[in-house]
């Protein structure tokens, strides 16, 4: 652990590796997260405006509801974003109640860029004390993994966390994901398979604790040997661990955790939006309580 400072507020806490709170976070909590989607047909069944403020509302109910009983929340900041500032705004709000409860936040913006473009993008989202600061950012790799270094060098400074799109949960993406690297050291891999293999061996160059922080989506409603990844040829040590959506509404339960995941499970966080969110809310805290319990026993 190394203390920092952020040139924004100055001397800020030590620094813990994302891998290690996620660790953390799983031990307390287990592995769900609980996705915040804004849809405008939930504000209407939630009875909230379409607006930034009913994004608002929503968001803050979902964080309070989960609060002590999820470790992990995942807002999609496209449903904030579509309100402009004012979306942003409230986007900050939600952000700062999950920060104080003490959740792990992902955030889902699914950027991708290059040099100082994705470095910008990086200090937005991952510099400790900003206002949109995450632990973990969603992030494509699709313009290389090296375009990416900047981000990843924003992140291991703050002790945050990356997600790298590399097999995702749309049955679009599989045409482009499972074609073949034409050169390079992963030259014959598929490309989802090249951004699992770079990712992996930077977490064992880089990672202290057992679960690197740098992270890969894999979309649980896929067969993954059909993408060329093997998920019982996992590195010993500095896990990489898993984003997977595609539990609850999409049609993946936690039941098929270790036949989906293999030698991943216990590094996959477990995302759901829909399944969660459409119970509404007066028995959102409820449905969340039961949704821990079952991605707890999933492990067997
Ligand atoms: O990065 C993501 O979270 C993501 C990747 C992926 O492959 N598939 C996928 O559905 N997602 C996101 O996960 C959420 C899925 O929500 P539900 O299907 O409602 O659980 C949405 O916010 C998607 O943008």
């Amino acid at each position: 652990m190394t203390a920092q400072t952020n040139g924004l507020s100055g001397p800020v806490a030590p620094v813990v590796p994302f891998g290690e709170r996620l660790e953390q976070t799983f031990a307390r909590h287990g592995q769900l997260c609980v996705g915040i989607d804004p849809h405008s047909w939930l504000l209407d069944d939630w009875n909230l405006p379409d607006s930034a403020a009913g994004a608002e509302s929503f968001g803050r109910t979902v964080v309070a509801a989960a609060a002590g009983q999820a470790g992990i929340v995942k807002p999609q900041v496209a449903f904030f974003e579509k309100f402009g500032s004012a979306g942003y705004v409230a986007l900050e709000r939600v952000l700062a109640d999950a920060r104080a409860a003490g959740l792990l936040v992902i955030g889902d913006a699914k950027r991708g860029d290059l040099g100082t473009s994705v470095e910008a993008y990086a200090e937005a989202w991952l510099t400790p004390g900003a206002p949109l600061e995450v632990d973990a950012l969603t992030v494509h790799s699709y313009m290389g993994v090296g375009s990416l270094d900047a981000a990843l060098e924003v992140a291991d400074r703050g002790g945050k966390g990356l997600f790298l799109l590399s097999a995702t949960s749309n049955p679009e993406g599989a045409a482009l994901q499972r074609a073949v690297v034409g050169e390079g050291v992963h030259q014959g891999s598929s490309v989802a398979r090249a951004i699992l293999d770079e990712v992996a061996e930077r977490n064992v160059r880089q990672s202290t604790s057992a679960l690197g922080s740098i992270g890969v989506v894999l979309g649980a409603t896929l067969d993954l040997a059909s993408f060329g990844i093997d998920v019982s040829d996992t590195p010993t040590e500095a896990l990489t661990p898993v984003l997977a959506p595609g539990f609850g509404h999409q049609g993946a339960t936690p039941s098929q955790l270790v036949a989906l995941f293999g030698g991943y499970a216990s590094g996959v966080i477990l995302s759901e939006s829909r399944s969660i969110l459409s119970s509404g809310p007066d028995r959102i805290s409820e449905m969340i309580r039961h949704r821990v319990a079952e991605a707890g026993t999933a492990r067997g």
